[in-house]
């Protein structure tokens, strides 16, 4: 196994996991041309549902969670075949831990929906068959800081969302993360670092993981 000068494994397939808009695309990129690593993107803008779903919960939720979960399975084949040496924007247990259990519970997804959709995620990805990432790098922040930059961003889907989504979402985040063991990880508070700003903000960040993995292995 090759490690890098900041002691990272070359083959490592690291993992970035938090709410939308708490920065893990940025996350991806800075840490991805950092470690010269490859991406892996959920792509939004070629999402054929996505749109939709925002406009209706109910009649799209379906559809979209099996739409991701196909995307997401194909992209951690595409990790794996390479070897390794990925960042990956969003894991694949977000979608059920979060989004299909969250729509389920609060009645926008059907009970016979969310257990075919369930059932099939779980024959795909909780097998000892699945290669789970090297770590999981967990953003957090607060609610309000969170909310400032799903504005900044733009997308009107999410702009035009109601505030009890983002809110709800946020709750469920910290409760999922608090029992996740699927993988190590590690917690970034987005207070702590600056990707935007700080050039340097990034070294930081690679300590962290070069410790973390450490401790692991
Ligand atoms: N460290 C940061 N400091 C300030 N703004 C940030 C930071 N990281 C991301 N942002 C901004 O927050 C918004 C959402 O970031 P993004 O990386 O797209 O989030 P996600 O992929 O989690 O949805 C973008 O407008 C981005 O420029
Ligand atoms: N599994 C999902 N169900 C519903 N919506 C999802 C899921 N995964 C991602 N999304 C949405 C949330 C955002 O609007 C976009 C992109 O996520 P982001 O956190 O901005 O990378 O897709």
């Amino acid at each position: 196994m090759n490690i890098n000068k900041y002691g990272i494994p070359e083959n490592a397939v690291i993992t970035i996991a938090g709410t939308v808009g708490v920065g893990k695309s940025t996350m991806t990129k800075s840490l991805a041309e950092a470690l010269n690593f490859r991406t892996s993107f959920e792509k939004v803008d070629t999402n054929p549902y996505l749109d939709k779903f925002y406009a209706d919960f109910e009649r799209w939720s379906f559809h979209l969670q099996i739409y991701f979960l196909a995307e997401r399975f194909k992209e951690q084949k595409r990790m794996f075949e390479y070897g390794g040496g990925f960042i990956q924007d969003r894991s694949i247990y977000e979608d059920t831990g979060i989004f299909a259990k969250m729509h389920y519970e609060k009645g926008t997804m059907s009970e016979v929906d969310y257990h075919t959709y369930k059932s099939l995620f779980d024959a795909m990805v909780m097998t000892p068959y699945f290669p789970h990432p090297n770590l999981l790098i967990y953003l957090e922040g607060s609610l309000d800081d969170i909310l400032a930059r799903i504005q900044e961003r733009g997308r009107p889907m999410e702009q035009q969302t109601s505030i009890e989504y983002w809110e709800e979402m946020h709750g469920r985040y910290e409760r999922w993360i608090n029992s996740f063991n699927a993988c190590p990880v590690l917690r970034l508070n987005i207070n702590d670092y600056d990707l935007i700003n700080n050039e340097k903000g990034i070294d930081l960040i690679l300590e962290k993981i070069s410790h973390t993995l450490k401790q692991t292995i």
